[in-house]
């Protein structure tokens, strides 16, 4: 993939340090590790610009440990026309969300404070990570409102209105599923966020309010059934779910307005730290992080507590920097490994 050149890579089950030049590859490192999780990557919306220029497939083998599972082999083949295979243990998977479950990865990256300037997708997307890697059923309940939401907009756009009504009773079961899985969820998160944003800077106080998606404190059968007349000349369902958004204020105001550049990737952070520890407390297992260019926008002091809080979860760790310095002049982790990349060449040192 990219300018990588064909790796085996032997990482450390906890900490991992990949440092090289730049353009030498490191981000394309951790971008294969985000592809094969949740098959998007998080620096293109089209796969065929991850495939090597020269290539026409791109093919990865992950040997990953799990309490559940044990040992298990995950492979990967996408080829540049698109078509994709996946397999856990020899045997095809027939969604992504399954390579999800097994492969659980949050990210953090120079751009990760677009999860608070971003559209409300990126944090529905965020609140449904959560729930759907502590609630599989999350997932089939997601395709089942999808489908509901799909029947009734194709009836506000045919004006069907004596079809209205039959797809609404489902669509509205739906969406009160999702709801309340979701906001079960939030409350659990809230105070792992406080927790977790306390240590990693005391001086910064944002909220957190969730809006469902229609007017608070409403039914959303009155909501639809109000704006039934408006839904049928837009053709679209203007409430439910899908509109749903998680507000992140500081004093009042929108946090992404107020807070500096620095202070949106501590919140950020924060954000993605607590969801990997609430997980590991409600599932016993573990989320990978991935923290490219570790130094961008953080001083030296948060730096450290970033990795102090990533090292206390006792998860496995990929953090790229350019510097060497950069990753091990605040910390040394008791149990890591350090890695040097050049012209997409991965070597680990071993001074
Ligand atoms: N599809 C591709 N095929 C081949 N090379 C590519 C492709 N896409 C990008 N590259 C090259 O791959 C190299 C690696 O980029 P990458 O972003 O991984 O580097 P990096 O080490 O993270 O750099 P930085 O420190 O600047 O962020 C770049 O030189 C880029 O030009």
């Amino acid at each position: 993939m990219r300018n990588l050149q064909p790796l085996i890579f032997d990482p450390h089950p906890h900490v991992n340090f990949i440092y090289g030049d730049n353009g030498s590859g490191k981000t394309s490192i951790l971008e294969g590790i985000a592809v094969m999780a949740s098959g998007k990557s998080f620096r293109t919306n089209q796969l065929k610009h991850v495939l090597a220029h020269d290539n026409d497939r791109m093919e990865m083998r992950f040997s990953i440990e799990d309490p559940d599972m044990g040992v298990c082999e995950m492979e990967s083949l996408r080829l540049k026309a698109g078509d994709h295979l996946l397999k856990l243990n020899g045997s095809v998977l027939t969604s992504q969300a399954e390579a999800a479950h097994w492969l659980p990865v949050q990210i953090i990256e120079p751009n990760t404070f677009k999860l608070l300037s971003g559209s409300p997708e990126e944090r529905r997307a965020f609140i449904d990570w959560g729930v759907f890697h502590v609630e599989q059923s999350f997932m089939e309940q997601w395709k089942t409102f999808r489908k509901h939401l799909k029947q009734r907009n194709a009836a506000l756009k045919q004006k069907e209105e004596e079809w209205l009504d039959v797809w609404n009773a489902g669509f509205i079961e739906a969406a009160e599923h999702i709801d309340n899985e979701r906001q079960a969820y939030l409350k659990r998160f809230k105070p792992e966020f406080k927790r977790i944003l306390n240590e990693l800077d005391p001086s910064i106080s944002v909220t957190l309010a969730y809006y469902p998606g229609w007017e608070k404190d409403s039914r959303l059968a009155d909501v639809l059934s109000r704006q039934q007349e408006r839904d049928m000349t837009l053709g679209y369902t203007q409430s439910g779910p899908h509109r749903a958004e998680l507000r992140i204020k500081c004093d009042k105001q929108p946090a992404s307005e107020i807070l500096s550049r620095g202070q949106q990737k501590t919140v950020v952070s924060a954000l993605k730290i607590a969801q990997g520890s609430l997980f590991q407390q409600e599932s016993g297992r573990r989320t990978i992080y991935l923290v490219d260019d570790l130094a961008s926008e953080l001083d030296e002091k948060h730096r450290f507590a970033l990795c102090k809080l990533l090292e206390d979860l006792k998860c496995q760790v990929f953090i790229t920097s350019i510097d060497k310095e950069k990753l091990t002049d605040v910390w040394q982790p008791v149990a890591s490994k350090v890695f040097h990349v050049e012209h997409g060449k991965l070597e680990e040192c071993t001074e």
